[in-house]
């Protein structure tokens, strides 16, 4: 399938008051078009760090991130932002919708930003909240939705610009175990059935399970794991 990203001795320094902290340290790795990873490690290792820097919603401190072929690391704030909205959809653990709008509202917030018409917007957030097997709760506002519901209007949220990555930070990490199953699962789809590269973060081994590869972080460096072709370059 070929490389999708590329990282090489990533580091990531924060400044807390005249401290700075290292939290990631010299990280190298590959992920393979079409991978489904596993990110898990304790808390504070540095997961939530990596993943935003994959995403591009942060900028490290060292090294390269190539996606696609693209440094993204190289770009400025204004290009970083467009790359994001066409390559990368969010999962977060708190789904992050808008309350007051509907299921289908908030789908359709991605494609804002795009040139799309008022009609082509709502198609393509229909298609999406019908494949997350929401299409009977498009008028829902996020209340009026289970926690799993609404987590699957948030992943209908990341894959309507039809993105090639999708980072999911913890996505079930507020969910019964039966939500949680359900989520898994359609990410499973997603991976399998449309090509998605995933990368999850998470502390449930049970989800880790799901994925293709497991990687392991333990304070700012990634551990070698047992699981088939790791990926750790
Ligand atoms: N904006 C920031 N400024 C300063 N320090 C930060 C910032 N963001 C994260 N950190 C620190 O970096 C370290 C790694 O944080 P990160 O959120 O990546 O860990 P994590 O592995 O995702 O943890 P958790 O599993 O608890 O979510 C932590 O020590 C955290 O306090």
């Amino acid at each position: 399938m070929g490389k999708l990203i590329e990282i090489r001795e990533l580091s990531k320094v924060y400044q807390r008051g005249k401290q700075k902290v290292e939290v990631l340290h010299h990280i190298d790795l590959d992920v393979e078009q079409g991978d489904f990873l596993a990110l898990m490690g304790p808390s504070g290792s540095g997961k939530t760090t990596l993943l935003n820097l994959i995403g591009g919603l942060d900028a490290p401190s060292g090294g390269a991130i190539s996606v696609g072929g693209q440094r993204i690391d190289q770009l400025a704030a204004g290009a970083l932002a467009k790359w994001r909205a066409s390559q990368v959809g969010f999962v977060f653990q708190f789904y992050n919708l808008m309350p007051q709008l509907s299921a289908q509202r908030n789908v359709e917030l991605p494609l804002l930003l795009t040139k799309l018409s008022a009609a082509e917007r709502s198609k393509r957030a229909a298609i999406a909240l019908q494949l997350v097997g929401l299409a009977d709760r498009a008028k829902h506002k996020p209340a009026e939705l289970s926690g799993g519901q609404q987590q699957r209007v948030s992943i209908a949220r990341a894959i309507v610009s039809d993105p090639t990555l999708l980072v999911c930070d913890e996505p079930t990490g507020d969910l019964d175990r039966e939500s949680a199953e359900e989520v898994l699962a359609l990410l499973g789809v997603l991976n399998r059935e449309h090509g998605k590269t995933i990368l999850m973060v998470t502390h449930d081994p049970k989800a880790a399970e799901r994925a293709r590869h497991i990687l392991h972080l333990d304070k700012g460096r990634l551990v070698e794991t047992m699981v088939e072709g790791a990926a750790v370059a």
